[in-house]
């Protein structure tokens, strides 16, 4: 019999069905790891009396990812954006009232097959078991593919151009590719190429000789022989001075380079990842990027998403965050309240994944409260804010639209006197009657 948990209250009629389709029933009101059997792959929610939908927000957080929720409900309950909101957030499948045998037994049937593929295939990689913030967590498909580009690409020695804005993870998907690397027991080094001086950097990359500059006072090893046998992680390479891009090719080509202050050409084994938050393209076209240069670090390209394309993540990532950080602090782990990720998942997040971290963090600490709030995440007014912010563009928009087609009306078409009674230019006027895709009359 298929292990299932059950959390709702003891109902007959589901106890009979279940049991005819084979089922071990564990009810559960408090989510308890020990108390889960190990192979137990569902967990059926019964919220069809239920009006603790906090409590059971709660327990759906703590499942193990790896067990899959359906839902039974009524089908009035439908109308309840409490209900609904929990569905879309946590639930594979859902099943309505008056319980269907057959109906319920192919979700669960499929529910079971899938969760155990899953967990054949890809569970042990795709979710980390420790809460480590270090480790990443992904449940959108987007994320899901890029770790799996990641296994294919890690044992390889080609270099990788990592791409995506900052904070989404570039610097967490260069270490993972160490990690599962045949290098993964030597260093992994990583130079920020925006952070420093030229100077300072090329002494860093490829060390200097004693007495090559004043302050010089002993030979000292740069990051390139640091990472002898390892990872070398250029982050921000599209900030690298050109002349430095130029010894920093001659390694990549010849395997070859000089510290600073000469000396006879040294050499390490390295493999090189780079990342990038800027248009590459773009700096090379401005001639500021070598093209050859760019050509030896792009073995294989891996973007990272930004946060606001990957809604499935984002709650995922803040529940986690909330237990990481609950933990470190020493405090009780709180759920997010409905209108906290309601606002997590509303907003554009431009700091990303890091943006999401301090805000996490700072709500753990400030929350007084049971739930964590979208005013602990310093959210609350972002919607109304934004909702205004497009009022007024629309307004604007429809006014100037307005503004056209009455000058070119009582202008009778004349271009040039229709602008000049909305006192703008000739070509102005046709730029905002293009733009509104009005025709002349
Ligand atoms: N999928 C994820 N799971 C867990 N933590 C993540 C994830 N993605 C990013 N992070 C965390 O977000 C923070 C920012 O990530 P990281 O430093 O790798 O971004 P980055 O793209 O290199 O940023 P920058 O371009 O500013 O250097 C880090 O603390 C990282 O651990």
């Amino acid at each position: 019999m298929e292990p299932l948990l059950m959390a709702g209250s003891q109902c007959n009629e589901l106890n009979d069905v279940l049991s005819r389709l084979h089922f071990e029933l564990h009810y559960i009101d408090k989510y308890d790891k020990n108390k889960i059997p190990i192979n137990c792959a569902l967990c059926l929610i019964d919220l069809r009396k239920e009006n603790t939908i906090n409590e059971i927000n709660y327990l759906a957080r703590e499942l193990d990812q790896g067990i899959h929720i359906i839902v039974l409900i009524n089908k009035a309950q439908l109308d309840n954006t409490d209900i609904t909101t929990f569905i879309a957030q946590f639930a594979w499948d859902f099943c309505t009232s008056p319980i269907d045998p057959e109906r319920l037994d192919k979700c669960l049937g499929h529910g079971i097959g899938l969760s155990k593929l899953k967990q054949q295939h890809h569970a042990p990689q795709l979710e980390p078991s420790n809460k480590d913030p270090e480790q990443p967590a992904y449940q959108s498909d987007v994320m899901q593919q890029l770790f799996r580009q990641v296994d294919r690409v890690a044992p390889t020695d080609i270099p990788v151009l990592i791409r995506g804005e900052s904070g989404t993870g570039k610097e967490l998907v260069a270490t993972k590719l160490h990690q599962l690397s045949a290098r993964k027991d030597g260093p992994f080094i990583t130079v920020n190429c925006g952070a420093m001086a030229a100077g300072l950097i090329q002494s860093d990359l490829f060390g200097h000789q004693k007495g090559a500059f004043t302050g010089a006072t002993s030979t000292r090893k740069g990051k390139i022989a640091l990472a002898d046998g390892g990872t070398l992680f250029l982050d921000e390479i599209g900030d690298l001075p050109a002349e430095l891009q130029v010894n920093l090719l001659r390694f990549l080509q010849e395997g070859l380079y000089d510290s600073v202050g000469g000396g006879t050409p040294q050499s390490a084994d390295v493999r090189i990842l780079a990342a990038t938050h800027v248009d590459l393209e773009n700096a090379i076209d401005q001639g500021n990027f070598r093209l050859d240069l760019y050509y030896r670090l792009n073995g294989i390209t891996i973007e990272t998403p930004r946060l606001k394309t990957r809604r499935d993540d984002i709650i995922s990532l803040a529940n986690r965050f909330v237990r990481v950080y609950s933990n470190e602090y020493g405090l009780a782990i709180k759920p997010l309240s409905q209108s906290a990720c309601h606002a997590l998942l509303n907003y554009p997040w431009p700091g990303n994944v890091r943006e999401l971290i301090n805000r996490v963090r700072r709500a753990v600490v400030l929350c007084d409260t049971q739930q964590i709030s979208a005013q602990n995440l310093e959210l609350a007014n972002i919607d109304k804010k934004r909702h205004i912010a497009l009022s007024l563009k629309t307004l604007k928009d429809n006014a100037e639209k307005q503004a056209l087609q009455q000058a070119i009306m009582i202008a009778d078409g004349q271009v040039e006197l229709a602008a000049s009674y909305l006192d703008i230019s000739r070509a102005t006027f046709y730029r905002l009657m293009d733009k509104h895709d009005l025709p002349l009359i």
